[in-house]
């Protein structure tokens, strides 16, 4: 069976002055699935994240959502196209004079015009389901730990039932155990909703617990997207250093122990 894409990029170019950083990027994203994107710093990574979502108008090359090319649609058609994304930037990006309900509760009245006690109600669902005791519904940002609020910008990420969720470096500056937390949260939640994941990170650990593929941005391009099997057997250089080098190596024996464990 041909599996068809939800999200199709062709020939991608992005230029800023005469720097550019996508010259002919080609990338799909499948229903369900937690695609992995990583590259060496600056390649592009958030660029094309940025491009995708809307949040930038890329130089050429055509991004097709949902079987819809972005570029034609009206900007009523684009808001509700960019309804069915949810987004967790590396900050988390919570509003700090929210506390965590309202602020989830914030996209609900917005889109779905909701009333605010009922959006409120729907919001503090939404931070269980991500893990948060229901006291912290009640709590600022800057009063709960970086992990803690990591969890409710993906409730708010969540509030609109989003079937892609876009994921910019979501461990960043959490401590291991924190983001071994928040890797197992993804896939119970892409398990239990089915939403399809965009996933920028670093996080050698998170590849290999939750994404099913992986793509490689470098010079331009996407050099590979496909399982971490195959994409480690990629002979480029950068890829080699990557996944087999000395960290690479010590995330792929964890998973290997853990998955024995697991059995
Ligand atoms: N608004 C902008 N104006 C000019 N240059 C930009 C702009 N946004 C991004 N760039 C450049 O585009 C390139 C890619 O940036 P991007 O943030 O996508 O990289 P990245 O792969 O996400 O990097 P990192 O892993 O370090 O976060 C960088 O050279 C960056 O300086």
């Amino acid at each position: 069976m041909v599996r068809q894409p939800l999200i199709e990029v062709r020939g991608l170019v992005n230029r800023f002055g005469d720097h550019t950083v996508h010259e002919g990027l080609d990338l799909d994203l499948y229903r369900g699935e937690i695609l992995g994107v990583v590259g060496g710093s600056g390649t592009g990574k958030s660029v094309l994240l940025r491009s995708i979502i809307g949040l930038r108008q890329a130089t050429a090359g055509t991004i097709r959502v949902f079987d819809q090319d972005l570029a034609t649609l009206s900007p009523r058609e684009r808001s509700q196209t960019e309804q069915r994304f949810g987004v967790l930037f590396q900050t988390g990006a919570l509003f700090t004079s929210l506390t965590l309900q309202e602020n989830v509760a914030l996209p609900l009245v917005e889109h779905s015009g909701l009333s605010r006690d009922d959006a409120e109600h729907l919001a503090r669902m939404k931070l269980a389901l991500t893990g948060l005791p229901a006291q912290a519904a009640q709590n600022y940002p800057s009063e709960l730990s970086g992990g803690m609020v990591k969890r409710a910008s993906l409730a708010r990420a969540l509030a609109l039932d989003p079937e892609v969720l876009f994921l910019d470096e979501p461990t960043a500056g959490l401590d291991p155990i924190s983001a071994a937390g928040f890797d197992r949260l993804l896939r119970t939640l892409r398990d239990a909703l089915g939403f399809s994941v965009f996933l920028v990170t670093h996080d050698l650990d998170t590849l290999y617990t939750t994404c099913g593929r992986v793509a490689v941005l470098a010079r331009g391009k996407v050099l590979v997207a496909d399982s971490l099997g195959q994409v480690e057997d990629n002979p480029d250089p950068w890829i080699q250093d990557y996944f087999h080098g000395p960290r690479g190596r010590a995330a792929a024996d964890a998973h290997k122990r853990l998955s024995r464990e697991d059995h």
